[in-house]
């Protein structure tokens, strides 16, 4: 398996607060990883100097062998490192079409000023009809985002960071705003990424977490405190304490 991605002891301060602590890990071709944590944990402080939104304050990230810390967004994007939001960034006056064919037009480098010209060209046309369809959402391609559910619109999301060709794609709480009953569609979703790509996913759904992954990152006050299989994260005492407590309690309850 290819190393894709190295994070090495990365920090982020604000002020005096020190929200991320010294976080290292690597993620290969194939990986399936969550990360886990209680609020406040740094879990999206995490992720945003993954994408170059949040610049560490010490520590190093290394995409394909290539230092990109201080590299901009699109450059990261562009060496393969995607990211999506945890609340949808959708372009709302557009068509679900229209959404991906400017994430492709974007990591092609086309303006959107060239945008009517080219939505129907046909390469770039098989490139959104592509990522809709292996999504299965082909059949929403005309409709407009905003007479998409909620959920339709995280499957957009998907859509959208696919278009970008990530090697390495991380999903901020993917199913965040979902009705539970839904969120085994965007499971589904994700289960026919390529096998390739390298993801990491944020999420409070511990069904899906469990469903998801294969190996878990557990993050409290900022830091990693455990990285094992689903199986051995739901058996430590650490995490227990600190975050599954919760989840077991509920589920035991229900
Ligand atoms: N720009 C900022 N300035 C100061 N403090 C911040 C800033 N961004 C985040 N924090 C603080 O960092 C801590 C971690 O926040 P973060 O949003 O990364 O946690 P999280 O694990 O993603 O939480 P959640 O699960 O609720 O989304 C919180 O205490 C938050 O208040």
């Amino acid at each position: 398996m290819t190393t894709l991605l190295e994070v090495q002891h990365l920090s982020k301060s604000f002020g005096g607060l020190r929200v991320t602590d010294d976080v290292s890990f690597t993620l290969s071709s194939g990986d399936r990883v969550a990360l886990i944590g209680p609020n406040g944990a740094g879990k999206t402080t995490l992720v945003n100097q993954l994408s170059g939104d949040l610049a560490p304050s010490d520590g190093r990230i290394v995409l394909a062998g290539e230092d990109v810390t201080t590299a901009s967004i699109p450059q990261r994007v562009r060496g393969g490192l995607v990211r999506t939001f945890q609340v949808t960034r959708l372009f709302t006056s557009l068509t679900v079409a229209e959404n991906v064919a400017l994430a492709v037009m974007q990591r092609r480098g086309l303006t959107k000023r060239m945008f009517s010209s080219v939505i129907d060209k046909s390469d770039v046309r098989d490139e959104w009809q592509g990522v809709l369809s292996l999504l299965g959402i082909g059949h929403l391609a005309a409709t407009p985002v905003t007479k998409l559910a909620y959920g339709q619109q995280r499957l957009l999301d998907l859509a959208i960071g696919l278009a970008m060709k990530p090697r390495v794609l991380v999903l901020d709480e993917p199913a965040a705003g979902v009705p539970h009953d839904e969120s085994p569609r965007i499971l589904e979703a994700i289960g026919r990424m390529s096998p390739e790509i390298a993801i990491l996913m944020i999420e409070h759904d511990m069904d899906l977490v469990f469903k998801f992954a294969k190996r878990v990152l557990v993050l409290a006050n900022g830091a990693l405190i455990f990285e094992g299989t689903p199986a051995e994260v739901k058996e430590n005492d650490a995490v227990r304490a600190a975050y599954l407590g919760n989840y077991a309690d509920a589920r035991r309850a229900s």
